[in-house]
Order: structure tokens, then sequence, then C-alpha cells
């Protein structure tokens, strides 16, 4: 009996692998996206990476936010701290490469503040609070696990050939290190969790937060790529 059980529940896809599957599409563009496709080469404009780094730094900010809210909501002592610690940014270089970038690419204080924020970014920072406040921490869990996973899969991708421009190389290894695939390994297993604990239609609202974000991720290239204004 017990074998019979366990067997299915190898058989069983589970809630990321069929998000996964769903968002395939919206991914193969993001990997053949011209941006993805010149961070490689070394043809991408410094002035558009300039223009990505700021947009992210306003998404990555709201992204430790989102962390440390979600975990407040949550009891499962492990996940908490995950989120947490996630919060800080303490599962990746990410956030210190980004200041030796900022460096690099003399990107100042005073530019940070008067840059506007662009409507990709306002639109996906939105999906995710939206997604927590009038959703639930288990979607706003499944609209944050894009960022992990989209990203390190295209650094794995990316990894292989590396890039001729020193800069885009080392954004490539973040996304390739060891630290940041522990963290998708370990954000894709906690969606898998609050998953099994959702109702059918949950699960459902679940899997459109990611594809949404999935779908904003898509855009982040495109919006830094054609340098995106409101009007
Ligand atoms: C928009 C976006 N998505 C994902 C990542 C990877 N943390 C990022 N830096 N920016």
């Amino acid at each position: 009996m017990i074998s019979v059980y366990l067997k299915r529940r190898k058989n069983m896809v589970s809630i990321t692998q069929k998000m996964h599957q769903q968002a395939a599409p919206l991914w193969q563009e993001s990997f053949d996206h011209p941006f993805i496709k010149e961070l490689a080469s070394g043809s991408l404009p410094t002035d558009t990476f300039r223009y990505y780094l700021k947009q992210d730094r306003y998404y990555l900010e709201n992204f430790g936010d989102l962390h440390q809210q979600i975990a407040d909501h949550l009891s499962d002592a492990s996940i908490k701290q995950f989120l947490y610690d996630g919060a800080q940014g303490l599962h990746d270089d990410e956030a210190t490469i980004r200041r030796e970038f900022f460096q690099e690419l003399s990107i100042t204080t005073d530019e940070i503040k008067t840059t506007p924020i662009a409507p990709n970014a306002y639109n996906y920072v939105s999906h995710m609070y939206h997604e927590l406040n009038e959703g639930s921490p288990a979607r706003a869990a499944a609209a944050l696990l894009p960022c992990y996973w989209l990203y390190n899969e295209i650094g794995k991708k990316l990894v292989k050939n590396g890039s001729p421009v020193k800069i885009y190389q080392q954004f490539i290894n973040t996304y390739d290190s060891n630290g940041f695939t522990d963290a998708t390994n370990q954000m894709i297993n906690i969606v898998d969790k609050l998953g099994e604990q959702a109702d059918p239609d949950e699960k459902q609202k679940m899997n459109t937060a990611f594809i949404r974000s999935s779908y904003y991720e898509l855009h982040f290239w495109g919006m830094a790529y054609n340098h995106q204004k409101w009007a």
C-alpha cells in the first residue's frame, strides 16, 4: 500500500513543474531576447545596461521588502528564515555585485533619485504586492519564484560561452553561482510546499501569479532595451 502511494507521489507533477511548463514559451522569449543575446555577445550598449540597473534597483529593493512581508504572514520556521535571509540579500552576491556595477558605471545617488520608475518595473512590483495584499502569501511566493528561477536558467545557459565584456560576465556569474542556484532550489521547494497546502482554486491562482511574473520578467528586458518611458 505504502509503495503504491510512494509510486503515485513520484509520478505526480509538482505545482512548480506545472508552472514551469506553462511559462516555457514566455521564458523562451526571454532567452531569445536581444537584451540577453547582446549581453552574451558583448554588444549590449552600456547605456542600456545602466538603464536596466537603475530600474532593477527599484525592483530589488521591493523584492527584498516582499520577502520580509511574506515571511511575516507565514508560520513555518524554515520558510520564514529563508525569506528573512532573502530580505537581507544573504542568499547570493547580487547586492554586492550591483554596488560594484553602480560604482563602475558611475551611477550616482542623485541619478538614482531623479530616475523615474519605468512602467514595466512599476507594474511588476505592483503585481507582486497585489498578490500579497489582495491574495495570499502563497500567491506572493509564487510571484517571486520566476525572479530566482528564470535568472538561474539564464545564468546557466549564458555561462557556457560567457561574455567578452567583464561587467556582463560578472552579471552572468552571479546567476550561475552556487549560492544563487541553491537559493533558487530552496524557493522552488517553498512554493511546492505552499502548493501542497493549497486547495485547487488557490493552486490555480498561484499558477497565474507565476505566469504573470514571467510575463513581467520578459517585458523587463524590453523595457530596458527600448528605454521605456511613460510618454
Ligand atoms: C527583474 C528581475 N528579476 C530577477 C532578478 C534576479 N534576482 C532581478 N535582479 N531582476
